[in-house]
């Protein structure tokens, strides 16, 4: 089976710091691929870079068979490449079905503020997106109204409006109070299998991986370090001292 996405060499240096220092990667259709690390590993920088957002200084990135390295990230987008970012995207002032009907319709190219709002089809998509994502009940109300993790779902269901093939989310549960987390990963992960969408997410929470991820890549200053399913990659010495050590300090240690 062919990878849908293939990094193969990739580089990018910010002064003297490597941000990504040879990264390989091949990611497979319809997998679920979870990428762990500490601060500042590079892993933002990996999705800027598959994305478009920013160009590597050496390696190739290739998306469904297609060399898509450097190039700008309308173009890759349309080849059926979103994200979602560490903060969410949307249109505070609007309310999430008039941002999901924007969404809509930058995916036809359109980009007026107003078209969406004034074709019905595009009303109708959206409210079947916000559907599928349980968020009907806040369709009315405004971004800026809603709490973080609500907010979270909505600007994922957005860059599903763009009917990817491949998703990439950074941090898609960071700042989602811990009684919510679980809930909202369920209804991201079934949408996104229903869709069979492929997606690559940073995550922090280790509970998260080990639930949902079919394997797991651990970043460590530019490289990947690690890569397996997520029993074999967070049982790892290693990775339990460098990164989940860092992340997640055992329950129950006594302190002197
Ligand atoms: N545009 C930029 N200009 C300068 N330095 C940058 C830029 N983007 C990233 N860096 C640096 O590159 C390194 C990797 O950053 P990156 O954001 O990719 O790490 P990360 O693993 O996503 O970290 P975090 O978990 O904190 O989000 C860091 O040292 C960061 O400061």
């Amino acid at each position: 089976m062919r990878a849908l996405l293939e990094a193969r060499g990739l580089r990018l240096a910010f002064g003297g710091v490597k941000a990504a220092d040879g990264i390989d990667l091949d990611v497979m259709e319809h997998e679920f691929l979870a990428i762990i690390g500490p601060n500042g590993a590079g892993k933002t920088t990996f999705i800027n870079m598959t994305t478009g957002y920013l160009k590597p200084q050496g390696g190739t990135i290739t998306y469904s068979g297609a060399e898509i390295t450097g190039r700008r990230p309308r173009d890759i987008v349309r080849r059926g490449v979103a994200r979602s970012f560490q903060l969410p995207q949307l249109f505070s002032e609007h309310t999430v079905e008039e941002n999901a009907a924007l969404a809509i319709a930058s995916r036809e190219g359109i980009w007026s503020p107003f078209a969406p709002l004034l074709r019905p089809a595009w009303r109708q998509e959206a409210r079947e997106l916000l559907d599928r994502f349980g968020l009907l009940p806040v369709a009315g109300q405004r971004a800026d109204a809603l709490n973080e993790g609500t907010r979270k779902l909505a600007d994922i269901a957005m860059a599903v409006a763009l009917k990817p093939r491949l998703l990439l989310m950074d941090e898609p549960t960071s700042g989602v109070a811990a009684a919510e987390k679980m809930g909202i990963v369920e209804t991201l992960v079934r949408v996104l299998r229903d869709a069979r969408v492929t997606a690559v997410f940073v995550e922090h929470d280790m509970d998260v991986v080990e639930r949902f991820a079919d394997r797991v890549a651990v970043w460590s200053q530019g490289r990947i370090a690690a890569l397996g399913p997520p029993a074999q990659v967070l049982a790892d010495p290693a990775v339990q001292r460098d990164v989940i050590g860092i992340e997640r300090p055992a329950a129950g240690v006594a302190h002197a």
